[in-house]
C-alpha cells in the first residue's frame, strides 16, 4: 500500500506559484489569442486554477494521453486516449503539464502537435524533475523543479489514488 509520507509543497505555495505562472503567461500573449491544451488527466487541476487567472482571449482544450497506466515507472510508449476538438493550424498553443519527469511524454505530445503547424508552441509545467530527463525539452514556464521522488496530489496520482489532494506529497511504502 502506497502512502503520503511527507508535503513536498504546501497548498498556499501552489496558490502563489500558480498565480505568478498565469500573469507571466498574461502580459506574454498581450494582444493574442491562446489556446490553452490540458494533458489528461494528471493537468486538470493545475490547468483549472491557471485559467482562472489568466486575463486574456483563452481557450480551453484537453488531450488524454497516458504512459504511466497503474505503475510508478513510465512504460515509455505514450498512447492517445483522446484528441484535440479543435484544429491548431496557426493558433497559439500552450500545452499545460503537471509534471515532467522522463519527459518522454510530453515529447511525444509536442513533436505530434508541432506537426498540425500551430502559429506558436510554447510549454507549461507546474512541476520539473530534471534528474529523470531522458531526452531534450524547451520548457517555457516552470512552477517548481522538484527532486527525484515520486510524488502525488493536485491532480497527480499514484494508481490512480491522491489526485484529490490540494497540496504535492512525496509517497513512499
Ligand atoms: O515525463 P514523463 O516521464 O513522461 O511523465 C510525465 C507524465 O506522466 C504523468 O501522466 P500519466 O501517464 O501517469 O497519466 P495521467 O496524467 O492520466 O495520470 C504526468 O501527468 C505526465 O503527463
Ligand atoms: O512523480 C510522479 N508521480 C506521479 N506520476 C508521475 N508521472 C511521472 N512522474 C510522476
Ligand atoms: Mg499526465
Amino acid at each position: 500500500m502506497y502512502k503520503v509520507t511527507d508535503i513536498l509543497i504546501s497548498k498556499e505555495d501552489i496558490d502563489k506559484k500558480v498565480y505568478e505562472i498565469a500573469k507571466k503567461i498574461e502580459s506574454d500573449y498581450k494582444g493574442e489569442e491562446l489556446l490553452l491544451i490540458g494533458v489528461l488527466k494528471g493537468a486538470f487541476v493545475f490547468i483549472s486554477d491557471l485559467i482562472r487567472h489568466i486575463d486574456l482571449d483563452v481557450s480551453l482544450d484537453f488531450m488524454a494521453v497516458s504512459s504511466y497506466g497503474m505503475a510508478t515507472k513510465t512504460s515509455g510508449t505514450v498512447k492517445i486516449l483522446k484528441d484535440l476538438d479543435v484544429d491548431i493550424e496557426n493558433k497559439n498553443i500552450l500545452i499545460v503539464e503537471d509534471i515532467i519527469d522522463t519527459g518522454l511524454t510530453l515529447k511525444y505530445l509536442s513533436d505530434n502537435l508541432k506537426s498540425r503547424n500551430p502559429k506558436s508552441m510554447k510549454i507549461c509545467t507546474l512541476l520539473d524533475k530534471p534528474e529523470r530527463r531522458e531526452c531534450h525539452l524547451d520548457i517555457d514556464y516552470v512552477g517548481f523543479e522538484i527532486p527525484d521522488k515520486f510524488i502525488v496530489g493536485y491532480g497527480i496520482d499514484c494508481g490512480e489514488k491522491f489526485r484529490n489532494l490540494p497540496y504535492i506529497g512525496v509517497v513512499g511504502e
